[in-house]
């Protein structure tokens, strides 16, 4: 998995394992067994490492972390040691990506010779490890340790330029890396070796070590508090710069072991491959991703411009798309392009983007009031009003003036797939694209496939929501799909916990703690105690229930007397100045506790003859995350999230779930599904009316099981429980 072949004087060993060369136990074999062979054969006087197709190599190959081959002779740190020791100049070559211990390689080598386009770095943070093939004490050698304790710590790509700059890279070279890899090798193949074997050099900024490493150490904590890698990486940054190579080396390898069996680090490697497979579909019948051609896209349009359709168009425009916008009249038309203009002029300003290029791609953009302007467009995205009947009204209207196989698609957060491609001739080309706020930076998109969508049109849209920037995952049709689904009994228990004892500022403590950004009683500040008394009215009506009447909604458990009486009040939260917290003045972040929101929710209870009691955070933490995983488990047993994957990546890109627990799927893994299933039906037997309790079937069946089923085998166990 390495090939090695002499060009004249010179050998040159390609790392071949596509497709992006991870450094998996037969290439390092390859690599060592390469470097020992041309250190062998007089003929040779220097030595070019490269990788073959799109890239150099990216980094250790993950899955072998939890094989244990990673360890195998040669492991990488024995791979860079000898490519390092070899009296004969070996030059890396790169092109495409140097990331993780395909960096380490690199550094391994006497020179680095990069393409204009290459990129470098150790993103090794990111899946809970660190550079453990010497890229800790490396690295601070070449290029210093404060902008090493950066990349390291951060995880980010560095562009050919700045690798320059910074001295990772020695050249930048304009055409084919390797022929240029072979001329750079071939003028420097009678140079001396020593001063140019990184391990034996001094890092340049050791004076300022300890100020460098304890700011770092700082601000890992503040940034990732509870991430074990971040501050793992400064450690082994600071030994760095204290001890010499083949001392140092070997305390990376032991905070390298440590990380390596942490749950943290199978979590964030669980959610790296689900990411990946998200986009992967296949649908009830057989039809998937691997067998169905997608229809090529070459324009489209958006539907409404408010809030998330301007949002929208942006991610339609920086793919380099044609987009036309129709509004409903002239005044939200102008708003809609001003909002998409500023928040351009924001990017240039922020120097994300050049003017020029800002320019380029506004002058995609057509602004219309008409709807025939939408007649040759391939796909439209709506995204009117969260309202029924006008999401038909205009879905009718696109179905007249748009070509016969153009895609209508709707942004619709909650509503019946179904029902508003009943509007049209085309249900076979309708679906739902739920996009999450704001639009042009979230990731996730929840795409809706509807009884009748076809194939060809989950191919298209899943090909256009990955052009667009985004991980796409498919789901069902229902009530909320998954992620607005599995919030729903989340959000009750929060509230439902306000009723019982505790006060607002008590729940989110306990979910921020755990790793959820903000709480759910935050959020409900954010999105507006309006926005969710009008859900609930209108949730009440489709169920033809009174919203008023207490005898009709608690059943539904769509009663919530707190955020009632907070809205009464006009506490509408943050935009007020007030909701379940009080705010410095309207529109400020900063949540305060309020003794006026805690006398309201006293005197609801006294109203109600409710004793409160003292609620621990345990049963805060249960009631909320385990009612929300339960529901999980039934998006899984009816078939509307496909995979326990599938779902993780949804509340992990799309509500700000902490990533190194791997998701809720994931989570409830660890857990461990008797304990979880035992704790739910507790839960169930003490609130009997309240369905979002009644244990999932599957979690059920799955915490039957003699010995723990694993996750990717969960879906064996969902056909059998699945209701469809
Ligand atoms: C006492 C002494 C004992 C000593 C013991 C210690 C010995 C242990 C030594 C171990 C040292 C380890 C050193 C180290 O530094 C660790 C690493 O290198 S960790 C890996 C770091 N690299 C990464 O994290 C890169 C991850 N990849 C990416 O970011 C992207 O893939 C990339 C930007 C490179 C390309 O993106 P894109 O073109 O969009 O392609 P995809 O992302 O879709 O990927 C395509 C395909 O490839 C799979 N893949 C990507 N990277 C890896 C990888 N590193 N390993 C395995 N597989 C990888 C990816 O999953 C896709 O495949 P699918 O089948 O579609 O999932
Ligand atoms: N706000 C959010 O966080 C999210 C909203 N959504 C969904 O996105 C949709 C839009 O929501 P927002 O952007 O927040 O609303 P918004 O109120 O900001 O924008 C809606 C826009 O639609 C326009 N519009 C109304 N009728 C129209 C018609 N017949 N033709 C053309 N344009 C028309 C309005 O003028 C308005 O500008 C809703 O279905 C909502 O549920 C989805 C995900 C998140």
């Amino acid at each position: 998995m390495a090939d090695y072949r002499k060009q004249g004087d010179v050998a040159v060993l390609h790392a071949n394992n596509p497709p992006v060369n991870a450094l998996s136990y037969h290439v390092r074999q390859g690599l060592y067994d390469g470097i020992e062979a041309a250190e062998k054969d007089p003929s040779v006087k220097c030595i070019v490492i490269c990788g073959k197709g799109k890239t150099f190599p990216v980094g250790a190959d993950i899955r072998e972390f939890a094989s244990g081959s990673a360890k195998k002779f040669p492991n990488l740190i024995e791979v860079c040691d000898k490519i390092e020791a070899c009296t004969k100049p070996v030059v890396a070559a790169i092109h495409g990506f140097a990331l993780g211990g395909g960096l380490e390689i690199s550094l391994g080598c006497h020179y680095r010779i990069g393409g204009t386009s290459c990129k470098v770095g150790f993103p090794e943070v990111n899946i809970g490890v660190l550079p453990g093939a010497g890229g800790t004490q490396r690295l601070p050698r070449v290029i210093g340790l404060k902008p090493s304790l950066d990349i390291i710590t951060s995880g980010c790509h560095v562009g050919a330029k700045e690798a320059l700059k910074l001295g990772i890279l020695d050249k930048i070279v304009q055409g084919d890396v390797v022929t240029e890899g072979i001329k750079f090798a071939k003028s420097v193949q009678n140079q001396p070796l020593h001063g140019r074997r990184v391990s034996t050099m001094a890092v340049p900024d050791v004076s300022q070590a300890n100020a460098l490493c304890n700011s770092a150490m700082a601000e890992v904590k503040r940034k990732s508090s509870g991430l074990l890698a971040p501050v793992a990486c400064v450690k082994s940054l600071r030994v760095a710069a204290q001890t010499p190579y083949k001392d140092g080396i070997k305390i990376e390898s032991a905070l390298m072991l440590q990380l390596m069996t942490s749950g943290q680090a199978k979590a964030l490697q669980y959610a790296f491959f689900a990411e990946r497979l998200a986009s992967k579909w296949q649908v009830p019948g057989g039809a998937s991703h691997a067998t169905v051609t997608p229809r090529p896209v070459k324009s489209c349009a958006v539907v409404g411009g408010g809030y998330m359709g301007s949002g929208i168009v942006m991610c339609i425009l920086n793919a380099g798309l044609p987009c036309i916008l129709v509004e409903a009249n002239q005044k939200f038309l102008d708003r809609g392009i001003k909002m998409i203009q500023g928040l351009y002029a924001g990017s240039v300003k922020l120097g994300k983007m050049s003017e020029q290029d800002a320019k380029k791609t506004l002058s995609l953009l057509k602004p219309t009031l008409r709807y025939e302007d939408l007649k040759d467009v391939d796909v439209v995205i709506e995204a009117v009003f969260e309202d029924m009947k006008l999401k038909q009204e205009v879905f009718g209207k696109l179905d007249k003036v748009c070509k016969k196989d153009a895609l209508l698609c709707s942004n619709t957060s909650t509503l019946n797939i179904d029902k508003i491609a009943s509007a049209t001739r085309r249900p076979d080309r309708v679906m739902g694209m739920h996009f999450f706020a704001p639009a042009y930076y979230m990731k996730l998109l929840e795409n809706i496939r509807g009884a009748e969508t076809s194939p060809q049109t989950v191919a298209t849209v899943t090909q256009l929501s990955v052009k667009i920037g985004k991980v796409p995952v498919l789901v069902g049709n229902c009530h909320g799909f998954v992620g607005n689904r599995m919030m729903a009994p989340y959000t009750t228990e929060a509230q439902r916990l306000l009723e019982e004892g505790a006060y607002p500022h008590q729940v989110d403590q306990v979910i921020e703690e755990f790793g959820i950004p903000i709480g759910p009683l935050k959020v409900g500040d954010l999105t507006g105690l309006d926005v969710s008394w009008k859900i609930t009215r209108e949730v009440s009506r489709m169920l033809g229930l009174d919203h008023t009447k207490r005898e009709d909604v608690e059943p539904f458990g769509l009663y919530f007397p707190v955020r009632n009486a907070l809205y009464e009040k006009g506490r509408l939260g943050r935009k007020t100045g007030a909701g379940f917290y009080k705010y410095e003045k309207a529109g400020s972040k900063v949540a305060i506790p309020d003794p006026l929101v805690m006398d309201i929710i006293d005197h609801h209870c006294r109203e109600e003859g409710i004793d409160r009691r003292r609620i621990p955070p345990q049963e805060i933490y249960e009631r909320c995350l385990y009612s929300l995983i339960n529901e999980g488990f039934k998006t899984l047993e009816e078939g509307i999230a496909a995979r326990p994957e599938d779902v993780d990546i949804i509340w992990l890109l799309g509500y700000g779930w902490p990533r190194y627990t791997g998701g809720p799927m994931h989570f409830a893994s660890q857990i461990g599904l008797r304990r979880l299933y035992g704790r739910i039906e507790y839960y169930h037997n003490k609130y009997p009316d309240r369905d979002h309790w009644t244990p999932s079937r599957l979690l059920k069946t799955l915490s039957q099981q003699e010995h723990p089923v694993p996750l990717a085998q969960w879906g064996q166990f969902a056909s059998t429980t699945s209701r469809l």
